[in-house]
């Protein structure tokens, strides 16, 4: 996969994110279908988008017993998707469960890409630290459970683009690192803590970047869309 540019479609309902998609007239796309379009529209807006050509990061972010994730992340790989999120904060043994789960419910043999979220782009290290009572510094706390991801069978994680070489360096270089809290500018905040231009992510060795409301709520989706990803990949 060619250092996507995946666009996250945080939009209320089907008629407003494709509202937003004709902007693209046609072009295939790699787009994150979040919990927000996922709770109102349901598998068919997956599955239509898939036939339509785009590629599909289901972005559910499962988090539960083994027992439960496995099952969830079976009935989630008969969707079809390219890629999908449980937490690392579940544990060694609910990631190798979804992966499990994802094992089964594949029909096409074309098994997603499965990453594990370390530690959410909205969250700071201080907050980490007083709120989450983790101990440990950001990074150490993200290479861990990077680790825990490979252990148990994983892909790759969710982190920022500022803990993508640490990864990279301690745990492998082909461990895949997606990377959302993409801004233009990188004073930019609102909840995201940790962020990121796309030209810094490049440089920080991300293999994919996320980007939301740079790209949905811009005045010319497609112009910001194109920006993003000349800055991301460099001149093609
Ligand atoms: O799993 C994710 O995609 C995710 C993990 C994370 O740590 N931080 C994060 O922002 N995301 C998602 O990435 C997108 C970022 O959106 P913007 O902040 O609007 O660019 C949202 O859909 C988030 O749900």
């Amino acid at each position: 996969m060619n250092r996507p540019v995946i666009i996250a479609m945080d939009f209320e309902n089907r008629q407003e994110a494709e509202r937003f998609l004709t902007s693209f007239s046609g072009e295939s796309l790699f787009l994150k279908v979040g919990m927000e379009l996922f709770y109102k529209e349901g598998p068919s807006l997956v599955r239509d988008w898939k036939r339509e050509g785009h590629r599909i990061f289901l972005d559910l972010k499962l988090h539960d017993i083994p027992n439960t994730v496995k099952r969830a992340a079976r009935q989630l790989a008969t969707f079809g998707v390219d890629m999908t999120t449980v937490h690392a904060a579940g544990g060694v043994k609910m990631m190798a469960a979804a992966m499990e789960g994802l094992k089964e419910g594949t029909t096409t043999g074309d098994l997603p890409i499965c990453v594990a979220v370390t530690q959410l782009t909205s969250t700071s290290e201080e907050m980490m630290k007083e709120e989450l009572y983790i101990a440990h510094s950001l990074e150490d706390t993200v290479v861990h459970y990077a680790n825990n991801a490979k252990r148990a069978g994983l892909h790759g994680v969710v982190c920022s683009a500022l803990e993508a070489g640490h990864i990279k360096e301690q745990v492998s270089p082909s461990f895949y690192t997606v990377t959302p809290g993409i801004r233009l500018q990188s004073d930019s905040h609102d909840d995201q803590q940790r962020v990121v231009t796309p030209v810094k992510a490049k440089s920080l060795g991300s293999d994919a970047i996320v980007v939301g409301r740079s790209i949905t709520t811009a005045d010319d989706p497609k112009a910001a869309y194109e920006k993003i990803k000349t800055e991301w990949r460099g001149k093609e």
